[in-house]
């Protein structure tokens, strides 16, 4: 690692409930989504130099072009001045996947270069302008995000969970799942939520919110179904759901042993899917 090289951690954002309460006339749609971050996640480096460059590396960097597409280029020149800096993304995350890889990546570089370069993160617009689920990713902490994704209430520390994280290998376009959606204007998610330390409480109370766009992403890719199904058909799995506009799908367990189990079956059974293990995103 070159000497003077900043890290930052691009952890997976999970959308425990993503309801979708109307459309803007711009063609956004308003959301309410209890949003939680993984302990999962890229890594942003970047060290000082002359010129601007990125490199990816990482189970996932095929997936990804290096070009002004990037959302870790997009990002860095959001800062609108004309410095260098030598980036290298550790792709971990599938792409396209619902679980905010490209949004994390850009968060992590605006947080990285900002004080690489020793000055102030874009404005609020600037961010948002590179994503909607960009401001969110800003910091990691347990969520309920509203607006496009530009209202923010932050909740405090996510409660301990075991997580597994299913992806089938198919990624989805967020614009098309979006367009596929039925109702545009759907109920908002309950406002007497739990205290997040009361597991159980919490989890009944999820179980009663909703991803509406589970259901368009499912009509772009069948074989969400399958993903959510043996998820829910594992030993002590308390909440199976789509992340995001998938196709990412999320488990959450009552124990690490029944997550073990359960991740140690769904690879056996799925060796072309990618299972992964993780927990809450540190505070
Ligand atoms: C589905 C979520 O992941 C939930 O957290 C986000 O809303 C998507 O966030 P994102 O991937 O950062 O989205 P963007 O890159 O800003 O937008 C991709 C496309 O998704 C649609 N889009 C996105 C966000 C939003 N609130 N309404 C939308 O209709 C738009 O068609 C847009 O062209
Ligand atoms: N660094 C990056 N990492 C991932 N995707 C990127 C990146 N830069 C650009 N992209 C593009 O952004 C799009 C969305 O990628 P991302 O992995 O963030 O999707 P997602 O997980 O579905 O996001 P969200 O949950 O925010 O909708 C893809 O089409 C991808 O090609």
């Amino acid at each position: 690692m070159t000497n003077g090289t900043i890290v930052e951690n691009a952890f997976a954002k999970i959308n425990l409930s993503l309801h979708v309460t109307g459309l803007r006339a711009d063609g956004y749609h308003l959301l309410d989504s209890l949003v939680m971050f993984t302990s999962l996640g890229d890594t942003v480096h970047v060290a000082p130099a002359e010129t601007l460059s990125l490199t990816i590396e990482g189970p996932f960097a095929t997936d990804l072009d290096v070009d002004d597409n990037n959302l870790v280029l997009r990002a860095a020149r959001s800062f609108g001045v004309p410095n260098g800096a030598a980036i290298t993304l550790h792709k971990n995350l599938p792409v396209a996947s619902g679980i905010g890889g490209g949004s994390a990546d850009a968060a992590a570089t605006l947080r990285a270069l900002s004080r690489l370069w020793d000055i102030p993160i874009p404005d609020a617009e600037t961010i948002l302008a590179l994503g909607a689920d960009v401001p969110v990713c800003m910091t990691s902490e347990l969520t309920r995000m509203r607006g496009i994704g530009d209202e923010l209430e932050k909740l405090g520390p996510a409660p301990m969970l075991d997580i597994v994280l299913v992806n089938p290998n198919v990624g989805v376009s967020t614009a098309t799942v979006f367009n596929g959606l039925g109702s545009k204007s759907n109920a908002s998610m309950s406002n007497d939520m739990p205290d997040p330390f009361d597991i159980d409480e919490w989890i009944d109370w999820l179980a009663r919110q909703r991803n509406d766009l589970q259901t368009p992403a499912l009509a772009a890719a069948p074989v969400i179904n399958d993903v959510l199904a043996a998820l829910s058909a594992q030993r002590g799995c308390e909440l199976a759901r789509m992340s995001g506009s998938g196709a990412t799908c999320f488990a959450l367990f009552e124990d690490s042993d029944a997550q073990d189990a359960a991740v140690k079956a769904l690879r056996l059974a799925h060796p072309e899917w990618w299972v992964a293990k993780t927990d809450e995103a540190p505070t």
